[in-house]
């Protein structure tokens, strides 16, 4: 009964571009979805869904480890003395947290021109290396490299820019109010090592910088500022003395924060530089966040609060026109179905099922799509849950597919019928043992007095069963069929003028057909 994917449609192996919107500054606080790959909440759903120590550690800045320049100079001589790393790698590894860093919050659809800044040193090779990144993540990075270092190392950067043609600019070649040219400005000018007060050209760029806060008070659209371990020009230990520095809009820590990064009050704190070993966390008695999953940074302390009326999206996809369409709604169903397993979204089949019991009230609930052919779409659940009792006083219900990602919503609309015996009896034993006996102990939507109650009864049949190897089906548990009579194919399109194309059946000379209309956005 599993969703075969084999006849997968070509038209879009690839998700749909959307612009997110800035919707930061205000108080309602809803944490922007997009921050939740980097943030240390992951909820994992294929394992345990007992919470994790990722999942209980949103970081309290407060908690977390700074260090003073000393140290982090003595990390650095660490890592490429006894502990075998070359400075290639570690600024490599650096450069691609700051590209990604960048990526979870200012996607290429919006913020795509890009200026690093980079200075003499390592830090300016860190942004040399995030460069190169973002510009393969899809933004136009440029380069303001004033103070060249001869160094095989720097130079082979600057050749794997070029051989990428990635414009490098000269520092008189830089407009005034780089916030005309630029949506992300990269300060990678000065690390650690930064001392006393900025030499020229870098106390000039620095000014810009400054002055670039104060354009966008004035400016629509704002540039932002992402500064690389150090915002350039702040005391590596104090932070911005005079006040008069760089505020920038994003940190990226590496390795460990300084304690300069105590006094930053932007939005977005990240860390970056995922090479530590134990030694150097026990020695230097680190306190860092885990990094979630594969990700080459994580976000120190909370995401921002949020404007939740500013968020929303400019979807950004493919034309959806008649003459494309299949003419029957379940070859367009499984279409679309199968571009949705190919994007990789999660759970393509998870719908949300809309009842409406004798009192007129309806009721919405996800459910998991376990079957779709001429006759129908198939889910399975307990014929004595709320929805069962509402399906049995009134069989019309609705579905509905949201595929995020694709910007593509699907309508379902019909009636529901149980499937047959054997049908539900098939899928039951398909399902793994735990939901098997999971199904048995569950008098779904009744009242349960807490969890203990559910684990004692599961532990306790686990028990019984443990020798039979045929979970018996409890009469109450099956499938549910609703036989469609409209469907609506919904792609998200610019200036919210969508592509709706609804399917109605049509009595033509006595034959059933399904008439396409198109319904305005
Ligand atoms: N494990 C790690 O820790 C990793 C660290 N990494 C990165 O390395 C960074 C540290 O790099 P770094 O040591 O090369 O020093 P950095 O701060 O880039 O600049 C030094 C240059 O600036 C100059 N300079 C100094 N003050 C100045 C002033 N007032 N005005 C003008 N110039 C001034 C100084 O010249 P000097 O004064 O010595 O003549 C020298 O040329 C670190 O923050 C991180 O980004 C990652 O790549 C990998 C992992
Ligand atoms: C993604 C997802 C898929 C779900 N799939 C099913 C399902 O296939 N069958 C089911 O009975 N409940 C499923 N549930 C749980 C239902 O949403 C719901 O809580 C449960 O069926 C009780 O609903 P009711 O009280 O309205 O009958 C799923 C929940 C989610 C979030
Ligand atoms: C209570 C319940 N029943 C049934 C299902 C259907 O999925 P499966 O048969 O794959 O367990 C789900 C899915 O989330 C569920 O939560
Ligand atoms: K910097």
């Amino acid at each position: 009964q599993r969703n075969n994917s084999s006849s997968i449609s070509n038209s879009s192996r690839f998700l749909y571009n959307s612009l997110p919107s800035k919707a930061w500054g205000s108080t309602c606080p809803i944490p922007r979805p997009e921050f939740c790959s980097s943030s240390v909440i992951r909820f994992s759903s294929s394992k345990s869904s007992e919470p994790t120590r990722e999942m209980q550690s949103i970081q309290n800045p407060e908690s977390i480890s700074y260090l003073r320049q000393r140290e982090a100079a003595e990390i650095d001589e660490m890592l490429m003395g006894p502990l075998g790393f070359s400075v290639d790698q570690l600024m490599e590894l650096a450069g691609l947290s700051v590209a990604t860093s960048i990526e979870e919050v200012y996607k290429p659809s919006e913020y795509n021109r890009v200026l690093a800044i980079c200075g003499p040193g390592n830090n300016g090779g860190d942004g040399l290396v995030a460069a190169r990144h973002l510009h393969h993540f899809g933004y136009k990075p440029v380069i303001c490299y004033p103070k060249r270092t001869a160094k095989q190392l720097y130079t082979g950067l600057v050749t794997q820019l070029e051989s990428l043609s990635v414009p490098f600019l000269a520092v008189e070649d830089l407009p005034l109010d780089l916030s005309k040219d630029f949506d992300i400005l990269v300060d990678a000018m000065f690390g650690f090592s930064f001392h006393g007060a900025p030499r020229p050209p870098f106390d000039d760029l620095i000014q810009k910088l400054v002055y670039l806060h104060k354009c966008n008070e004035v400016h629509e659209k704002r540039s932002v500022v992402v500064s690389i371990d150090i915002p350039s020009g702040w005391h590596v230990e104090e932070g911005d003395v005079g006040g008069e520095g760089i505020k920038p809009d994003m940190l990226v820590s590496l390795t460990a924060p300084k304690l300069c990064a105590k006094k930053f009050s932007g939005p977005h704190h990240f860390l970056g530089g995922r090479f530590i070993p134990p030694i150097i966390v026990e020695k230097f008695k680190l306190h860092l966040p885990p990094y979630p999953g594969t990700s080459m940074c994580v976000r120190i302390g909370k995401p921002p609060q949020i404007d939740m009326s500013a968020l929303r999206e400019n979807y950004i996809s493919p034309e959806f026109l008649e003459e494309q369409v299949e003419a029957n709604p379940i070859d367009q169903f499984r279409k679309w179905f199968d571009d949705a397993v190919v994007a990789g979204l999660k759970e393509p089949n998870a719908m949300c099922l809309s009842t409406v019991g004798k009192d007129g009230k309806p009721s919405s609930r996800m459910v998991l799509l376990k079957g779709v052919d001429k006759d129908g779409f198939v889910w399975f659940t307990n014929y004595e849950s709320r929805k069962a009792h509402e399906l049995s006083e009134n069989p019309r219900a609705a579905l509905l597919f949201y595929w995020d990602g694709l910007n593509r919503q699907v309508r379902v609309e019909g009636s529901v019928q149980k499937v047959s015996d054997e049908e539900s009896e098939k899928y039951f034993h398909s399902r793994p043992r735990g939901s098997q006996i999971g199904a048995i102990v569950s008098k779904q939507s009744s009242i349960v007095p807490g969890r203990h109650v559910l684990h004692q009864q599961y532990k306790e049949l686990e028990e019984k069963f443990s020798n039979i190897s045929l979970i018996p089906k409890p009469k109450h548990w099956g499938g549910y069929r609703l036989e469609p009579e409209l469907f609506e194919f919904w792609q998200g399109q610019q200036s919210r003028l969508h592509d709706r194309l609804q399917y109605v059946p049509q009595e033509i000379n006595g034959k059933q057909v399904w008439k396409i209309v198109r319904l305005a956005p």
